[in-house]
């Protein structure tokens, strides 16, 4: 059976979800994927060839089966929730929610309703972590820093250990579950600037600092040092290009997951790994507005 999907927001990462449901990798679970429309709050002309459709058309149609929601932060909770609550499957570009327990609150929707609800994870699928993975395998950390650098985000990107809840993955996914010792945001409205620092803790009780800074003119990129018992590495592995976007990769593991292909093991083990990402963001928050104060 085909699964009839809509696209909700038409940024970067919705055309990218549109083009790759237009030309999905052959013989993979993305075939199975249709695209009946997408919805946009503004008025647009066909799109790749897709025609809008209202919200309500979206939630109401038994042809559609699946949304992929990529609107800005904010909005995500709202619109996962009512997918989910029409019988839809949901993939949500990250972060799925700005606080942890409304995340909660949506995978125990999910659950109830026998529904999907996957949550995009395409910073783990880049060679370059793999290659990063790979690297450090067997390797016992002594201390460590991530330290993110960007351009200034549009508003309603949401909190930054939210909006850049994927370097916080990273280090989940290399190092395991993690405590918060101490977490600061330096702001200046004015210059379109913020400097988000976390202090963080592994089980071993070995020190990892994330930093999250953003600002007009800060290039894309990622600075790692971390030092090992006999061995430091201070910057990024270049891993092997992929012949497979990154974003389509994820579509396949989306349909894996609609097809029944992944264990309850794995499944559990992810939405694990998500919610904890999402707790640790929280506390991030909370510490960082208590230091502004
Ligand atoms: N671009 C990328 O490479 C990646 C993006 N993401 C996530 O995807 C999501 C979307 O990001 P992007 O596409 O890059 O952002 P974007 O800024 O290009 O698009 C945001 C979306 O919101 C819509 N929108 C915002 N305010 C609106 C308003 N007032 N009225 C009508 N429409 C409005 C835009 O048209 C667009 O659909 C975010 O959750 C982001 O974190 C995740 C991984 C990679
Ligand atoms: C060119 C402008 C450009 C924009 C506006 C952009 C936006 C953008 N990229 C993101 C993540 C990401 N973006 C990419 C990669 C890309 N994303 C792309 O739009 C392109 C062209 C690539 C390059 C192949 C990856 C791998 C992530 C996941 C997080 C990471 O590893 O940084 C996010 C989510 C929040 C974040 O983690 O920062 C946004 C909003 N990325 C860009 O590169
Ligand atoms: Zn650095």
């Amino acid at each position: 059976m085909m699964l009839g999907s809509v696209v909700v927001g038409i940024g970067i990462a919705g055309c990218v979800r549109m083009r790759d449901l237009l030309a999905p990798l052959p013989s993979s679970t993305a075939e199975k994927f249709s695209i009946r429309g997408f919805v946009s709050r503004r008025n647009l002309e066909d799109q790749q060839g897709v025609k809008q459709i209202s919200t309500t058309e979206a939630l109401s149609r038994d042809d559609i089966h699946a949304a992929f929601i990529c609107t800005e932060n904010t909005n995500h909770e709202e619109y996962i929730r009512q997918f989910l609550e029409a019988g839809k499957h949901v993939c949500v570009e990250y972060p799925m929610t700005l606080s942890y327990t409304s995340a909660v609150d949506l995978w125990n929707l999910a659950q109830q309703k026998g529904l999907v609800l996957h949550e995009e994870h395409i910073e783990l699928l880049t060679p370059d972590f793999k290659q990063l993975k790979k690297d450090i395998a067997g390797k016992t950390l002594e201390e460590g820093t991530l330290h993110f650098t960007g351009g200034s985000l549009k508003r309603n990107f949401g909190f930054p250990s939210f909006s850049g809840i994927a370097r916080l993955t990273w280090l989940v996914d290399l190092f395991g579950e993690l405590t918060v010792t101490a977490a600061s945001l330096v702001e200046e409205k004015e210059n379109k600037y913020m400097k988000m620092t976390a202090h963080l803790l592994t089980r071993q009780q070995k020190p990892l600092t994330w930093i999250e800074e953003r600002g007009p003119g800060l290039g894309r990129a990622k600075h790692i040092h971390l030092r090992f018992q006999d061995a430091s590495i201070t910057e990024l592995p270049a891993g092997q290009r992929e012949p497979v976007g990154l974003f389509m990769q994820d579509l396949v593991l989306f349909g894996r997951k609609l097809q029944g292909e992944v264990s309850a093991a794995e499944l559990q083990e992810e939405r694990s790994r998500i919610l904890h990402c999402l707790q640790l963001a929280d506390r991030i928050q909370q510490l960082s507005e208590n230091t502004q104060a």
